[in-house]
């Protein structure tokens, strides 16, 4: 243990996985490798080596390229730089964007087939064809300018850059391509900020691009998503694609099927933010519209609460979902019919719902979940339970919210049988 890293292997590239790294093998072992596309033979430096089965391994040198392989559309990223001095972030950016967009759908399917258990057949009933397809978002032809948002970490020396990949290495940069135009000329990135962890670029979609140095005394920005505005905190959660925010909130209106909609039942937006999916029902539905909007960050609460005002049924309450949906299970006989009848949307971060939340949303049973997720493997899980629980997999879109990364958003509803 120990002693391999660093060793060189050539290897033939397989097929991509959960990660956005290519899976290989050498003498019999498995060696994740990163900055490489399924197909090219390449040579990898070892750089983990403490498992038996696997290692990981950083793409050095290309010996057969794949077709889908171009430069990269930023420099600091890329794999003619020595590894540990390649910005993170940008891990598919060598890669044309069409088959970035083909490999994050194989990462999908086979993460449904695999952990959810919702195989081929049963993908193509909720998609309504034959295979899923990860949707575009307005933007550059090569996937850039599009990040509203932007942490840039604090060196020794007091410079500014993103992380190196898998470390907590900053690596310098002069450049943030997969930034807005506005993001990118307010990153200060020459400038020295000794002594603070970090600085944050923001572009909202109203008002001017700004900085949020280190522990900043927060501010309210607002952010527009077709007539609507909504108040947060620049601190906030906010959706980081400039069109991800109208395109979620399209795809939840057009997920809920209205056949099992119910305006007066008790309605949730679990992981609500400052009330962006709630909106988005609202508007699809109407002012009759009753609505909890469930968020553990009081501040964000605080501004759903403001952003949900002109719906008299909506509110929003400050706590975990495992709790809130806990203290549901407790209650009267009309309240859970209220439930049964109820379209619940959720937006879990990356971890997902996880079980405790999916056994209290089968015990609450609600008519139909439209749950948006950020992360394909926490998803088939959570997925692959409700199914379990007599949920069906109704329908499902993809979304390639992050060009360039390895990450790629999925809505789908899921109704009761
Ligand atoms: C992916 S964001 C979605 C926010 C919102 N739906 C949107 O699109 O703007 C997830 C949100 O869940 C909140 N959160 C994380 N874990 C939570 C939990 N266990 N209970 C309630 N909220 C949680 C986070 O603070 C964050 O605002």
């Amino acid at each position: 243990m120990g002693d391999d890293i660093g060793r060189e292997l050539e290897v033939e590239v397989g097929k991509i996985a959960h990660g956005g790294i290519s899976v290989a093998r050498h003498e019999g072992r498995v060696i994740f490798v990163n900055d490489a596309i399924p197909g090219e033979r390449v040579v990898a430096r070892v750089s983990d080596d403490r498992k038996k089965r696997f290692w990981r391994a950083d793409t050095v040198r290309v010996i057969e390229a794949s077709e889908h392989r171009r430069e990269h559309v930023w420099g600091a990223a890329s794999v003619d730089r020595d590894p540990a001095e390649r910005a993170g972030g940008a891990e598919f950016g060598h890669i044309e964007l069409a088959h970035q967009r083909e490999l994050k759908a194989q990462v999908l399917m086979e993460a449904l087939d695999r952990t959810g258990g919702i195989d081929a057949d049963t993908l193509a009933d909720a998609l309504g064809a034959d295979r899923l397809t990860i949707e575009g978002l307005p933007g550059e032809p090569d996937g850039t300018g599009w990040r509203t948002r932007v942490r840039l970490n604090v060196d020794e020396q007091g410079r500014l850059g993103p992380y190196a990949a898998r470390s907590h290495r900053v690596i310098p940069v002069n450049d943030l391509p997969l930034a807005t135009p506005e993001v990118q000329a307010a990153a200060p990135l020459g400038e020295r900020f000794a002594g603070e962890p970090h600085v944050d670029v923001l572009a909202p979609s109203v008002g001017s691009a700004r900085l949020i140095i280190g522990k900043q005394a927060r501010s309210t920005i607002t952010e527009r998503v077709g007539e609507r505005e909504f108040a947060l905190a620049d601190s906030g959660f906010w959706q980081v694609h400039r069109h991800a925010a109208s395109t979620l909130t399209a795809a939840v209106q057009q997920a809920v099927d209205p056949a099992q909609f119910d305006p007066a039942s008790a309605n949730l937006d679990l992981y609500g933010g400052v009330g962006l999916l709630a909106a988005a029902l609202g508007d699809r539905f109407g002012t009759g519209l009753r609505i909890t909007s469930v968020e553990s960050d009081a501040i964000a609460t605080d501004y759903a609460a403001e952003n949900l005002a002109e719906w008299v049924g909506a509110r929003a309450v400050t706590s975990r979902v495992e709790a809130f949906l806990r203290q549901l299970a407790a209650g009267s006989a009309p309240e859970r019919a209220r439930l049964e009848s109820a379209t619940v949307v959720l937006d879990p971060p990356r971890a997902g719902a996880g079980l405790d939340v999916v056994d209290a949303l089968a015990s609450l049973r609600p008519a139909q979940l439209v749950y948006v997720a950020c992360d394909p493997v926490a998803f088939a899980r959570d997925a692959g339970a409700l199914r379990e629980r007599g949920y069906r997999l109704a329908s499902l879109r993809s979304f390639d919210l992050f060009p360039n990364t390895h990450h790629v958003e999925a809505v789908a509803s899921l109704v009761r049988e």
